[in-house]
């Protein structure tokens, strides 16, 4: 697929007729950067079948090439493109690692670096700067790793010495869950393991944790959860895997709210049977906005009238990042629709509830913020410029927004390349009803 000039700013298209397609989606940015890491730390080759290739995917890539792993393109069944075959070496210093903004990259692969037997320098795009890290640092110190830090956050630079003890540890994950993924994912490789334990206010995005025990198992971890908020890794052998990444569920957001924005129908293929992927909770979401969606063969079909969208009050906690899309709805939604239990979220690629509420409100919608979510009421919009914020969820509920809103104008459509390069051009070929 093509990737025309998106530097220039992108009029989200507004949908003239009722929806009828069928979507494929590119893989899990969640799954290939949990399947890159762990096929890096196994004990033979592992081959990804249908990995995301995307901004946050080969900066995992290549942050686990610099710590040592051989990671190469090998032809695939080409839909969205190679498929990569992994060989695992031992985890080597003396590199640096530029994160970008991918928040698995930053949280993961500073603990894999500790593996290693010499300096390794993080830093990340001027934002990455500005997002959580303490807990990161905190863990590695506290498991008697040296890290130096002028700040709690990025750039950081973290000495392996060859050996991480483990044992017990306790963090506090209430800012962002991947700092528990992070320490899971190495831990086999710790020489006791590890027993983690969460103390603190708030566990977003447990599913997530569940998603990286579940990653675990499927390479022959001992993986269990042993609390409300602990988890026990047994050290030993990482597995090799070859593995076909599930679609990306969490991008399939905002092309099924566009069903519940513009009425008719939209299949989406590739839908796993079971998954650990926070987007399985799409279904019921929408069906709150008076969707109706179904399960059969493999693909999700949601169908929805295209009429007024109805008012809801949703605790997405577990689900954070699903929010930008359900808060789209919100703004074009003839009832209030409040999300909450997405504080954490304000620590994400942007301040996600500020970045909304921001846009919104320049449309001349009426959105407030709440303690840990946004409040949105019914009002007219009008078109208007739309910020992504190097956000690629801001930036696909413009395209949501844009739906029933002529002239929205998403000021960087581009910020989609960190999990869906293709985004404007599956969007243009939803609306145009192809099938796929
Ligand atoms: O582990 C992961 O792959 C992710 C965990 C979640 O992070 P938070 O717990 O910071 O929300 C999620 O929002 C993010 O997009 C991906
Ligand atoms: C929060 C997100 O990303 P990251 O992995 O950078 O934290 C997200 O994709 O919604």
């Amino acid at each position: 697929m093509s990737h025309p000039d998106h530097s220039r700013p992108w009029t989200a298209p507004t949908a003239k007729a009722r929806l009828d397609a069928r979507v494929q989606l590119p893989g899990s940015k969640s799954l290939t950067n949990r399947a890159l890491l762990l096929a890096a730390l196994a004990d033979g080759p592992s081959t990804l079948h249908r990995p995301l290739r995307s901004r946050d995917a080969s900066i995992m890539a290549g942050g686990l090439r610099a710590l040592g792993a051989v990671i190469r393109e090998v032809p695939g069944d080409g839909l969205f493109g190679p498929d990569l075959e992994i060989t695992p070496a031992p985890v080597v210093g003396g590199g640096a690692i530029d994160c970008g903004l991918a928040g698995t990259a930053m949280r993961f692969l500073p603990i894999v670096a500790a593996l290693g037997d010499g300096p390794v320098a993080f830093d990340g795009d001027p934002h990455a700067r500005k997002r959580p890290m303490q807990q990161t640092i905190a863990a590695l110190r506290d498991l008697g790793v040296r890290v130096d830090a002028d700040e709690p956050r990025l750039p950081f630079t973290v000495h392996g010495a060859g050996e991480v003890r483990g044992g017990e540890l306790t963090v506090d994950a209430s800012a962002s869950s991947q700092f528990v993924s992070a320490l899971l994912l190495a831990a086999p490789r710790f020489t006791e393991g590890l027993t983690l334990h969460h103390r603190g206010e708030r566990l977003p995005s447990i599913p997530h944790i569940e998603m990286t025990l579940e990653a675990l198992r499927q390479r022959g971890v001992v993986a269990s959860t042993i609390g409300e908020a602990s988890w026990r890794i047994e050290p030993g052998p990482i597995a090799p895997l070859d593995e076909q990444i599930e679609p990306d569920l969490s991008n399939a957001a905002p092309f099924l709210a566009a069903v519940v924005a513009v009425g008719g129908r939209v299949v989406l293929d590739g839908w796993p049977a079971e998954t650990t992927q926070v987007g399985s909770m799409l279904p019921a979401l929408l069906d709150a906005f008076g969707a109706t969606s179904t399960v059969a063969d493999g693909s999700l079909t949601v169908e929805a009238t295209g009429g007024a969208i109805p008012g809801a009050s949703l605790d997405m906690h577990a689900c954070g990042e699903l929010s930008p899309t359900i808060v789209a709805l919100g703004a074009i939604a003839s009832a209030p629709v409040e999300v909450t239990g997405i504080g954490h979220t304000r620590g994400h690629e942007t301040d996600r509830i500020r970045a909304l509420i921001d846009n919104i409100t320049a449309l001349g919608g009426r959105a407030t913020e709440l303690p840990d979510g946004i409040r949105i009421e019914p009002a007219p919009l009008t078109g208007g410029d739309w910020g992504a914020y190097d956000d690629h969820r801001i930036a696909t509920a413009g395209a949501v927004v844009g739906l029933r809103v002529p002239g929205v104008e998403v000021d960087d459509i581009g910020a989609t390349a960190k999990t869906i390069p293709e985004f404007p051009e599956l969007w243009a070929a939803m609306l145009a009803g192809e099938r796929g």
